[in-house]
């Protein structure tokens, strides 16, 4: 029996010890050397670092489209590690939502039919009031007829969110959701990540190189030589800025070693 007082939040995702290394002997690259993470559900975590650090390869590790070469992953109870090709692209499927820099809409879709595409993909009928809640809320309701080349950037980006969350995912991973949004845009999708996860419950976790987006989550995680070396509860753009120089510094000592 425990006699912990301590609120116990569930765990949507957990990285423990995850290695990744491409290419082999005097040419490896260990993206990913030891990373260990742990996201709770219902938070907005965004991951930051210097360019090559192994972020979008944690991100691809944490969500089943790349494998790892030591370490764990587990996703809820299931360590997404130990399981095969197509089970992972199940898991994928069934719990993962998923947000591109570059929306990666079906251009002959009309926006309402990108949006239902993972249902469609997975066999499931669209619940229709949370289909319906997504859409007003992120603004969409007179758009639902248009082709992606019909919509704006913002537009499509949140058509991209709305078919992210329609499967209501265990957790929706977002690579540089802003990084082609101007912004005005860009700020309209982080409020309503922002909004996803403190009033809907969705866990989120957000790669990005702009601390003004990072500023949004509830906690950035910062990467360093395919490790986790620092993170910050609450972040403001000047602590997320100042964290991010000294990640700079460490990275360019190390090299020069
Ligand atoms: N498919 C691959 N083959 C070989 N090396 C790779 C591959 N993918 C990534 N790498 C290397 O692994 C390291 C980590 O890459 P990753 O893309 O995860 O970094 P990142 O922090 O996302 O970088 P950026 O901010 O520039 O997008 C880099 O040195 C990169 O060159």
């Amino acid at each position: 029996m425990s006699i912990s007082t301590a609120p116990h939040r569930t765990i949507a995702v957990e990285a423990r010890d995850v290695v990744k290394t491409y290419g082999r002997g005097d040419t490896a690259v260990h993206a990913l050397d030891g990373a260990s993470l742990t996201i709770p559900a219902g938070q907005f975590a965004a991951v930051m670092g210097p360019s090559g650090s192994g972020k979008s390869t944690l991100m691809h590790t944490l969500a089943g489209l790349d494998d790892a070469d030591a370490g764990h992953v587990l996703l809820g109870d299931t360590d997404v590690t130990r399981l095969s090709e197509r089970q992972r692209t199940l898991l994928r499927r069934e719990r993962i939502g998923f947000v591109f820099q570059s929306f990666n809409l079906v251009p002959t879709l009309t926006a309402a039919e990108n949006i239902e595409l993972p249902l469609r993909l997975a066999g499931r009928r669209p619940d229709a009031d949370w289909v319906d809640k997504l859409v007003t809320t992120l603004g969409l309701a007179d758009r639902l007829h248009h082709r992606p080349a019909q919509l704006s950037g913002g537009q499509q980006q949140r058509v991209a969110v709305a078919r992210a969350l329609v499967t209501r995912p265990e957790i929706v991973f977002a690579d540089e959701p802003t990084g082609n949004l101007d912004s005005r845009s860009g700020e309209a999708l982080l409020d309503f990540l922002r909004h996803a996860a403190h009033d809907l419950g969705q866990t989120i976790v957000m790669v990005t190189h702009d601390p003004h987006a990072a500023a949004y989550a509830d906690r950035v995680v910062f990467l360093a030589d395919g490790r986790v070396v620092d993170e910050l509860a609450e972040p403001t753009v000047a602590a997320v800025l100042s964290r991010m120089s000294g990640l700079d510094t460490v990275t360019t000592t190390r090299k020069e070693r």
